[in-house]
This record gives structure tokens, sequence and C-alpha cells, in this order.
């Protein structure tokens, strides 16, 4: 292990203040106030309240413990039918096969193994966000994974999963917004945001969109380091981090791993898998979990490794071996005897194979005989942060189950939420297709009179079903597309899901109804419809009540599904029913099937469009110098124009019915 005071970090990291529950931590001499450079260019009395950084108050040491891990998951064979699932049995597979280990504070641990060893598996299992059964236990400071504990743990995801269009400012200032405790003020939260801003080093790039996608925006490490910084903000007691240094240039990923030395330094416990660190980065680890198809190999000291293989016959080749290269090696069952992976195929590739499992099982069989006993005696000791006291704390702790207010969780998930959409919210490519379709549509329609009493109504029709389309379609894709994001949030326990999921639909609305106000104004006018302010905008306000309805359903498929492709498809047949069953196209639909259009929204929008539309004794002519009443016209009859009360209490159903799907499937996940 490297002394403190030899960190490079080029990161300053502000550690964690000791107090009287917390261990001893080293003052990081590029922490002070004066080497923040803010990102924003008023200068408040930031100061000040940089001194009570959040990252400098109170920390909780946490002992993560974890005790014999089996995770065995159910495999898909890919044959048989789409529909009705697999006709084969399905298969187990052993992922994780018995792991222990312990992580104290001021520890950095680093998980090693081949790709696919299942070093992701178990740092998402220490993070209490693995789905499935995990057999064996997992305990902080002696306790279960609470939800007090989830506040105090950080867990940054191989993805990093932000939002492409707000700034590294906004998104770590929202963050902070909606992470740190109620008992700071709103001031104080943004200046910690500005705070880690500055000691990720990311302040000259504060300003730039994150990006993704087709967005140019902040490179990947900038990108890395914003995801650790926005759970650094509130100053977890327990890092988790899965690859937080893949795809990046060695002189990032080095900065990236002193970063989090700094962090467990300054009284954190950090663990982090890592796919091929160089001996540098190595060497900044103090201890070290090497996995095998799921199996440890070895657990310790970082700088005892070479010794402990030594010392069950497996040296490397050349004295001058990077020891992740060649714990890896052999993980991968590759001894420097072998060296298969350099060899010319001489005995088939059944023998190599054969080979390098003997290896593996060797490396197990050993870890278990050497290694385990003295790493069992380790994790079942009692250690003081185990003690009843911290217990009892935690409880109380606990009953505060979220960090901020309802209201506060809305509003900064409304704000965050309108600024990253705004661009598309308000693209020019949305408001040129409406008014295209309004202005055509008015020419087509243009000044029609009741006497052409079946364009009127084919008038009104298209109200009902292009208003059904164009909503349902748009929301398909909200809950698939911010699924990641939040699960991200929910399983740190951020906000409450109504929070979320009311901001989420409240967000939408404005450009959801504006774009249908202009539609009607334009259409209704030079369509020649009834000239009256009511009757308008009573219209306006069904085509705007089905809007709401039709969101509805699309909210609540995309919420079902989570695949946008099969809500669209779903959607469009949906849509083609209601378009076909509404009443305008099939007067005399067969009794057996004509069911179709009670559960159709469009058609009771179109029954309100009409209902309004006309006055029973309001007549049209109907053949020359013919003057028929407007109900008894067949398209009208059939409709059973009656109580238009009811037709809205069926919207509102709807309406209802939907939603809470919709909240009701996002709940599942
Ligand atoms: N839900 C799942 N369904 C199918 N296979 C899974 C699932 N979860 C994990 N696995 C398999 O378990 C093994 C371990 O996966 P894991 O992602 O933990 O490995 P890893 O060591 O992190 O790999 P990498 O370094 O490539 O990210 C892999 O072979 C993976 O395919």
């Amino acid at each position: 292990m490297m002394p403190p005071n030899e960190q490079e970090s080029s990161f300053p990291i502000i550690p964690g203040e000791s107090r009287n529950e917390t261990i001893p931590v080293q003052e990081n001499p590029f922490s002070s106030p004066s080497h923040v450079i803010p990102c924003l260019d008023d200068e408040g009395p930031r100061h000040q309240s940089r001194q009570s950084s959040v990252l400098r108050q109170s920390l909780r040491p946490i002992i993560l413990k974890f005790e014999e891990l089996t995770y065995i998951i159910k495999t898909q064979t890919g044959k048989g039918s789409y529909w009705f699932g697999s006709q084969e049995p399905k298969s187990n597979r052993l992922i994780l096969n018995g792991v222990s280990g312990i992580v104290k504070p001021g520890e950095l641990l680093a998980m090693l193994g081949p790709s696919g060893s299942g070093k992701t598996t178990l740092v998402t299992a220490l993070a209490g966000r693995l789905q499935g059964k995990l057999s064996g236990t997992v305990s902080y400071n002696g306790e279960p994974f609470t939800s007090s504990m989830k506040r105090r743990t950080g867990f940054v995801t191989q993805d990093d999963v932000l939002y492409p269009h707000l700034t590294v400012m906004e998104t770590l200032t929202y963050t902070a917004l909606l992470r740190l405790p109620k008992e700071l003020t709103r001031k104080e939260k943004m200046e910690q945001a500005e705070t880690v801003v500055a000691d990720l080093g990311l302040t000259r790039c504060c300003n730039s969109v994150i990006g993704g996608g087709l967005i140019r925006g902040i490179s990947g490490g900038e990108r890395k380091r914003v995801s650790i910084g926005q759970e650094m903000l509130v100053n977890p007691s327990l890092l988790l981090l899965d690859e937080p240094t893949s795809g990046l240039d060695s002189t990032t990923a080095a900065r990236i791993v002193a970063t989090l030395r700094s962090l467990a330094r300054g009284g954190r416990t950090v663990v982090t898998t890592i796919h091929q660190p160089s001996s540098r980065l190595y060497r900044m680890f103090d201890k070290v979990l090497v996995l095998s198809e799921g199996s440890s190999i070895y657990s310790g000291d970082s700088g005892r490794v070479m010794e402990y293989f030594g010392s069950i016959g497996f040296q490397p080749g050349t004295s001058f071996v990077n020891p992740a290269d060649f714990v890896l090696d052999l993980a991968n069952g590759i001894t420097s005897d072998t060296k298969q992976y350099e060899q010319v195929e001489i005995s088939g590739k059944l023998d190599r194979l054969e080979e390098q499992n003997s290896v593996k099982n060797l490396l197990v069989s050993a870890y278990k005989k050497n290694l385990y006993p003295l790493l069992k005696e380790e994790v079942s000791r009692t250690f003081p942060q185990d003690q009843t006291a911290n217990r009892s704390r935690a409880k109380s702790i606990s009953t505060n189950r979220w960090p901020t207010s309802w209201w506060m969780q809305f509003s900064v998930l409304l704000t965050r939420g309108l600024k990253e959409r705004s661009h598309e919210s308000f693209s020019g490519l949305k408001i040129f297709m409406v008014m295209s379709v309004s202005l055509l549509s008015g020419l087509l329609w243009w000044h029609s009179r009741v006497a052409h009493i079946q364009d009127q109504v084919g008038l009104l029709f298209f109200f009902s079903i292009f208003w059904g389309f164009l909503p349902l379609f748009n929301a398909i894709f909200t809950f698939p597309q911010e699924r990641p994001m939040l699960i991200k949030e929910r399983s740190s326990g951020i906000y409450r899901l109504s929070s979320y999921y009311i901001a989420r639909t409240v967000g939408d609305l404005p450009m959801e109804l504006i774009l249908p106000t202009i539609f009607v104004t334009i259409t209704y006018w030079m369509g020649g419809l009834k000239p009256s302010l009511t009757t308008f905008s009573v219209t306006l306000m069904i085509v705007l009540y089905n809007v709401l309805v039709a969101q509805g359903v699309g909210l609540a498929l995309g919420a079902i599904l989570m695949d946008a492709k099969k809500a669209a498809t779903i959607s469009s047949v949906l849509m083609l029913v209601f378009l076909l069953a509404g009443g305008y196209y099939i007067q005399h639909i067969p009794g057996f099937i004509a069911w179709l259009k009670y559960i159709s929204f469009s058609h009771y929008c179109y029954k309100l469009l009409v209902g309004v539309q006309y006055t029973w004794d309001e007549v049209y002519e109907c053949g020359p110098g013919l003057h028929c009443s407007v109900t008894d016209y067949e398209g009208i009859k059939n409709l059973r124009l009656g109580n238009m009360v009811w037709d809205v209490l069926a919207l509102t159903l709807m309406l209802l019915l939907y939603r809470v799907l919709a909240y009701v499937a996002l709940r599942q996940l």
C-alpha cells in the first residue's frame, strides 16, 4: 500500500473529515477552497460555504463483507417459438461460485478477471442492485442493505447513464439538488456541485454538453468523471465502480484510479472492477480479488500477488511483468510454461482447452486451501463498526427515506426534464409537420358547408384520429428511452416514482397541448365548421382531452413493454382498429365485432365532436330542394348520439386507467 502522502492524483479530492466515528484521514493539500476554480462567472460567498462541503462532513466508515456469494442464472437456449418461449428446458449457469471478501474503509479493492469472469455481476451484487437469486451474504457494517445504506453507497456503472443535452454543471447541479439532504440550502447544494466539478478537474468543460449518440459532447474520460462526480456529491461511505477506466487512454485511466485512491484515503471503502490495468494502475490498488469463471483464485494484498502465485508454483516467464497481466493469464488458465496463446497449434484446440481448465481448477483449489481459511476468519471477525450503536443510528436515519421532499423532487425533475427535452419539444420539424398538415387540411376542407355533411363529418373524424395517432406515437418512446436513467436513479433511492412520473408527464404537456391547439384553430376556421366561438372552444377541449387519453395509452404501452419497437407495432394495430371501428368508414359493423368501438378513445372523441357541432333541429340539403335533419344522416344516426356525459365519462375512465397502468408497470422495474 502506498502511503497517503504519495498521492499523485491529478484530481484533487477533498477527503472526508475525521470525526469520532470516522477513521483518521489525510488532508489533501490541493483541497483548499482557494484552489476551486469557479465554473460560473458570478463570484458569491463561495469560499465560506465550501468549507462546509458535504465531502468534509461526517463520513461513517463502512466495512463491506461478502461471504460465499453464488449466483446462478437460467439461460435461454434461443430455440423454440418466439411467442410461446423456448420449448427446450432452460439450463442453469453458474456466474459466481462462492466468492468471499472483505474491504475496509480507506481501502481500494480492484476486482480483476478475464471478460465474462463475473466482475460486473459481483460489483452489482455488492451495490445491492443485482436482480435474481443471489445466495450467500453481503453485509455493510454487519447489516444488510438498507435504504439508509443505499444513500451512503455510490455506484458507477460501466456505461455512463447521463442526459446528453445537459451540460456538466447542470448534470451535477440537478443531481446535487436531488441527492443532497433537505437540511442543506439550495445554494449550498449548488456550491457543492461546483466543488465536485473543480475537484474532478471538470472546470474547463463544465459548460459543455455531455453528448452521446450523434451529439458531440465531452470526452469519454470526462463523462466517466461526471458519473463519478454524481456519486461523490453525496460523499458516499462506500463507492463501487464497474470498469471506470474502460475505453480510456492510460493517462486518463491513471487519473481516475488516483482519484479513487484519494477517495479511499478519505475514509471511504472503494471497490472497482478493472479489465486490464497497467502496472502503474495496479500499484495504486490496496487489495485485489481475481476471478476466473466466477470463482476466486486470489484475494488479498495487491503487493503479494506474485509471491502467492510463486508459492504455489506459478512464476512469470520474465522478471519484469505487469502483475495484472500475469494474474489475468493465470485466470485464463495460461501459464508461462505453456503460453498457449502464442503457441502454434500442435496438439489441437481440445487439448489446449483441457490444459487451461486444469490450470484454472488447480488455482481454485489452491485458493480454497491457502487463502480462503484466512479470509473466512477475517470475514467472520466482529469489527467495532458492527456494533449495535451504529445499527440503531442507521435505523433512525432509514425512517427518513428520501433525501428531499416530494415537491423538491417534482420541481427539480420537471425543470431538468424540460431542459433536457427542450430541443425535441420545440423541434422545428414537429411544428412544421403540424402546421403543414393543418394548412393542407384547411385547404382541402376549405369552407365546407353543412350541405356537404359527409365532408364535415369526415373532418371531425380526422381530428379524432390524427390527434389520437400523434400523441400516442410520441408517448410510447418516453419510458423505454428513460429506462436506464430511471433504474439508475431509483436504485440509488433519489426520488419517489410518483414525483418522477408526474414531473415527466406534466413536462410534456405544454407542447402536447400547444400543437393540437394550433392545428384545430387553423383547420376549424379554414374548414368552415360552425362559426361559433363556444362550439370552437368545446371542439378544442374535446381534441385536447383526446390527446391526453392517447398519450396515456402510449405511456402505458411503452411502460409495459419497455420496447419502443414492440410498442410501436402494437400501437399501429390498435390505431388501425380504432380507425376502422370508429364508425365513420363502416356504418354497419356486424354485431359480434361492433363492441370494438367501445374500447376506442377515438370513437368517443368523434361522437363528442359530432355532438357539439350539430343540434338535433339542424337540417342539411339532402337532395335538390330537399332538407333533412342532420340526425337522420346515416353516418350520424349510427353514432347514436345521446347523453354526451357518458362519452366524457368513458374518456375520463380511460385517461385514469391508462395512466395508472403506466405507473404500475414502472413500479415493476
Ligand atoms: N442476465 C444474464 N443473462 C445471461 N448471461 C448473463 C447474465 N448476467 C451475466 N451473464 C453472464 O455471466 C458472465 C459474467 O458476466 P459479467 O458481466 O459479470 O462478466 P465481466 O467479468 O464483468 O465481463 P466484462 O469484463 O466483459 O464486462 C458472462 O458470461 C455473462 O454473459
